[in-house]
């Protein structure tokens, strides 16, 4: 079984490495600990020891040990770690004598996770905080991972449906009323003043649920443009490498590349796309349905017009289109950058001369910070907003019908409350919970 046993694995990254951290968690850590080190430190404070493999009595390493006892531990049980030297071979054969104890099996991706949600640990929009946290590749995301890993949606969701039970009690006591022949409006309008406000509450946490998912996933910018405009050039002035290829014959790209840039913090992913023309070979058609396929789910297109040739209009799309002039060298004495905003061309650059692309990069970044910036919102995925979604419907069914008997009223409240357990966890997640704990790595 799955959750039964005494898991161990390596949690910190792939050896070679400075020090290494195998974890071990379950009723069998303590004898973990035991078998290896000989004796179990007093509890959270590391030991030097000289670790042995037991079967053999060899030395493996001599290595930091610590013993977390539970349930005051990261996972809720005993917890007993090894510090090893990073070596392959010392990695390999500490999990193997580990492997060889009694009880004690190779933990699966996400299992140290799985039990510290078991156990109450954490709640399930704090799991899925862990991992965007370990995902985080930009400080934005680490900062907004890091406020949902330690407990922030949790904590608001709790607050939330203490009022809501609040409010459900005001509309029983209205039935219980009822019963007598009595009914004392002002319950049930204190009931709906109250639901009105968590009503408020629940959608200004909702309002923030678009930004916390590009937040999460990245800003997509979309270079676009005719054949030859520069955009493959773009990219790799961006990327400050050479990944795309360039070259003189237009048509060149065909497959939709992209590189990952951190601008102050925040993600944004920079795609190069095929040439936008009519007439092309069957491969080159195929970049640009890509291409318009990018576009579409852009945040941001950059439209490439190069000073060497007439403009071309940019096809029409859901995504705000920056009109960016390319080969601005080339373009003699031509509009400079200064007056560039006056002919609806945000940019004039230059990748030959690097002229325009610093007040480009600034200008991205500046409407990144716009779309993702600010204080990390506590709403971050899609499965969240859903549930949220469906509380604050069943909120509003339940604030919205004046004429309603209170029965159905509460039956809208407990609809709500159950929506607002599903955001952490408590109440049918099951079918989401392998989908969330397999993206984590072994070891976590
Ligand atoms: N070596 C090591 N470093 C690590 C971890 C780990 O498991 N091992 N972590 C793994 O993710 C993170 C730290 N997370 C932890 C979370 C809770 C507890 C813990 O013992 N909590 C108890 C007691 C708290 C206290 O006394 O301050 C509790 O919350 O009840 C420990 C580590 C990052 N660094
Ligand atoms: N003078 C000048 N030439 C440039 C500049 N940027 C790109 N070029 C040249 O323009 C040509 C096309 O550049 P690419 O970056 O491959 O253009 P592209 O838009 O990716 O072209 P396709 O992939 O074919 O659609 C190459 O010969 C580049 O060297 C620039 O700033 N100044
Ligand atoms: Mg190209």
């Amino acid at each position: 079984m799955r959750g039964a046993g005494t898991i161990f694995a390596l949690s910190s990254g792939r050896p070679p490495a400075g020090v290494a951290v195998v974890r071990v968690s379950g009723a069998g850590a303590r004898f973990a600990l035991e078998a290896l080190a000989g004796v179990v430190g007093a509890p959270r404070r590391m030991r030097l020891a000289t670790l042995r493999d037991p079967a053999t009595f060899e030395p493996l390493d001599r290595a930091l040990t610590v013993f977390f006892p539970g349930p005051a531990s990261a996972t809720g049980e005993d917890i007993a770690e090894f510090h090893l030297h990073g070596g392959l071979a010392v990695v390999a054969d500490v999990l193997a004598a580990l492997g060889r104890l009694q009880g004690l099996r190779l933990a699966e991706p996400g299992d140290f996770t799985r039990r510290a949600f078991a156990n109450g640990v954490m709640d399930l929009a704090a799991v899925e905080g862990l991992a965007d946290l370990i995902g985080a590749a930009t400080s934005g995301q680490r900062r907004q991972a890091l406020a949902q890993a330690s407990g922030a949606l949790g904590a608001a969701v709790a607050g939330w449906r203490e009022r809501l039970i609040g409010i459900a009690a005001l509309v029983e006591a209205s039935i219980d009323f009822s019963d007598e022949g009595d009914v004392p409006a002002d319950l049930v309008a204190t009931a709906r003043t109250a639901l009105a406000a968590l009503d408020r509450d629940v959608a200004a946490a909702l309002d923030g649920a678009r930004r916390g998912e590009r937040m999460r996933s990245g800003l997509v910018v979309v270079i676009a443009g005719p054949p030859n405009a520069g955009k493959s050039s773009l990219l790799n002035a961006l990327a400050r490498r050479e990944v795309a290829i360039v070259s003189a014959l237009p048509g060149t790209t065909r497959d939709a590349i992209e590189v990952h840039l951190d601008l102050d913090g925040l993600p944004v992913t920079v795609i190069d796309t095929a040439g936008l023309r009519e007439g092309a070979d069957p491969v080159e058609k195929e970049g640009i349905r890509r291409a318009h396929a990018r576009m579409a789910l852009a945040d941001l297109v950059l439209w490439l017009e190069p000073a060497d040739e007439p403009a071309t209009p940019p096809p029409a799309g859901a995504a705000p289109v920056w009109r960016v002039g390319t080969k601005r060298d080339l373009a003699g004495g031509g509009p400079s950058d200064s007056d560039s905003k006056r002919d609806g061309v945000r940019h004039r650059v230059s990748t030959r001369s690097g002229a325009g692309l610093d007040a480009l990069v600034a200008d991205i970044a500046a409407a990144a910070a716009e779309m993702v910036g600010g204080e990390p919102p506590l709403v971050t995925r899609a499965r969240q907003a859903q549930a949220l979604d469906v509380a604050l419907a069943a909120l509003r069914d339940a604030g919205g019908r004046p004429d309603a008997a209170p029965e159905l009223m509460a039956e809208d409240l407990r609809r709500a409350a159950r929506a607002l357990g599903e955001v952490v966890g408590m109440v049918d997640v099951e079918d989401v919970l392998d989908a969330i704990f397999r993206q984590f790595c072994v070891g976590k």
